[in-house]
């Protein structure tokens, strides 16, 4: 099947080379030409295990290129998937680019007589591409959606980090579409996947996509209210509370006694909070939706805030820990909005390294991949290390944002003697398991105070 998508982000562009590896013959449409000419050399624009590998097999087979011409690439194609950036816009969606792709589309479609599917693949508010995109799409071809081409929304549930392998092994697929010829091209995109297909109306898989990231969302600010209490509550590790929780197997499947997917812990660590492109904008999008058309969404509104308030709080416990932060020297562990990824777009470091930088600490910090841009943003203000000795050397803290594994495996008793006082606080409660020599001073998040000494014969 011919293929255009439009876009060649995280999600255009892991579309794009998945599609051409299940057989499809895939153009993606690009306006960036500098982005556009990297591909096609074979290299990607973003950080993603597997995909360089996938991108290059693909060119070589021709069964895949990135392009600046859209009309070029529309002619002969069966399919058009839109995915573009939906930006937040002070705490609204952006549908504008989703609008200029579709008016292309359109145009495309009145000077060709061919029956053609048209995907929305991008997260839009519900309504959206029976809206917006079917109303652009009509008055720019002059036809009508269902009779002279199909409309549908096909969400995407890809994570970061593992977009290739959650792209070509999805939990199911949701195919909203308008008509029964646009379900069935969707039919035929997807005939690969073994997964179920479940067949829904657009509007309805726009919400699909919505509610996902509100639960995920829902499910972190509960875990980072449970820290908040337990910290306050003598004798409680917070992470060991929600690890038992988890052990419920009406949250984790079990198998044969073990767990379906072991080591997930189904968005139930607590921490700095959640960032990155997804979630925070898919948040004040849904909420902004629910208060302009007068629905009330109070759970998720306190989700938002819960996380607002995340990085501040960990910066407060570490002003109590430290005395003041005014001329401490504070390293931030991790500026990507989690591991194994380059991408620090609504990172929760960036409020975390403001709220330091506010209560007149100095900042360093350490990250292996994030881009040099994120600190530039703080005009010279942060300075990057990659050695993470030189990271530490001399500091009076050191804040652990993003759970870097390798964290893990460092030289720690040699780290903390070069560091000025060696507090760790370690802002994801990940390096709770590895034993920590005196003098170090360990504060996880979501762990209480001590015992006091008499009842501590209680603990383990
Ligand atoms: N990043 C993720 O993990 C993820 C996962 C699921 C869904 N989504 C959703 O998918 C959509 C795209 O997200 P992304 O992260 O891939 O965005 P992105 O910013 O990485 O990429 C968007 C691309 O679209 C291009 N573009 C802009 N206008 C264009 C036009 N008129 N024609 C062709 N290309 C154009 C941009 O140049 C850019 O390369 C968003 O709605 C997002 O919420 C993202
Ligand atoms: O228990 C957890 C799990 C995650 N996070 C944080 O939550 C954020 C998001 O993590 P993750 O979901 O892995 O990242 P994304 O790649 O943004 O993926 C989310 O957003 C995508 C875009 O919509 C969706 O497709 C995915 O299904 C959805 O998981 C990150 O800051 C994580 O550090 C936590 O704080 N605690």
């Amino acid at each position: 099947m011919k293929v255009t998508v439009f876009g060649c982000g995280y999600v255009g562009l892991v579309t794009g080379v998945c599609l051409a590896s299940l057989g499809h013959e895939v153009a993606c449409v690009d306006v960036d030409a500098s982005r556009v000419d990297l591909i096609n050399a074979g290299q990607t624009p973003i950080y993603e295990p597997g995909l360089e590998a996938l991108l290059r097999e693909n060119l070589a087979q021709g069964r895949f290129r990135a392009t600046l011409d859209a009309r070029a690439a529309l002619r002969g194609s069966r399919i058009s998937m839109i995915a573009v950036g939906t930006p937040d816009r002070d705490g609204r969606i952006d549908l504008s680019f989703v609008e200029t792709v579709a008016r292309t589309i359109g145009a495309h479609l009145k000077g060709d007589p061919a029956y053609h599917t048209i995907v929305v693949k991008s997260t839009v508010v519900p309504g959206t591409t029976l809206g917006l995109v079917r109303a652009t799409l009509e008055s720019a071809s002059g036809r009508v959606a269902g009779e002279g081409f199909g409309v549908a929304m096909n969400p995407e549930f890809l994570r970061e980090g593992f977009a290739v392998q959650d792209f070509m092994e999805p939990d199911r697929v949701v195919l909203g579409h308008l008509g029964a010829q646009a379900g069935e091209d969707l039919e035929a995109l997807y005939a690969a996947f073994h997964c179920p297909r479940i067949h829904v109306t657009p509007t309805e898989a726009e919400f699909v996509k919505y509610a996902s990231n509100a639960l995920l969302a829902t499910c972190i600010s509960f875990a980072n209210e449970i820290y908040t209490l337990c910290e306050g509550t003598p004798g409680v590790d917070g992470r060991q509370v929600l690890e038992i929780l988890h052990m419920d197997r009406r949250l984790t499947p079990q198998h044969g006694g073990e767990s379906v997917r072991p080591g997930i812990l189904s968005y139930l660590f607590g921490g700095v909070g959640y960032g990155g492109s997804c979630l925070p904008k898919d948040l004040n999008a849904i909420t902004a939706m629910a208060r302009e058309r007068g629905l009330p969404a109070p759970l998720l509104e306190q989700v938002v805030r819960v996380n607002r308030d995340r990085p501040a709080a960990i910066v407060q416990r570490l002003a109590t820990e430290l005395g003041g932060l005014q001329g401490r020297l504070v390293t931030v562990l991790g500026l990507a909005f989690k591991p194994g990824t380059d991408d620090w777009r609504n990172s929760p470091s960036q409020p975390l390294v403001e709220a330091l930088l506010a209560g007149g600490a100095r900042v360093r910090a350490w990250d292996p991949l994030a881009e040099a841009a994120a600190v530039a943003a703080w005009g010279g203000r942060v300075a990057l290390h990659r050695d993470p000795r030189s990271a530490l050397e001399g500091a009076h803290a050191a804040v652990l944002a993003t759970a870097w594994p390798e964290i893990q495996e460092w030289p720690w008793e040699e780290l903390a003697a070069a560091m000025a006082s060696p507090v760790i606080l370690d802002g994801r409660n990940a390096l709770k398991d590895r034993g920590w020599p005196s003098p170090v001073r360990y504060v996880p998040v979501g762990r209480g105070p001590a015992l006091p000494s008499r009842e501590s014969h209680v603990q383990p």
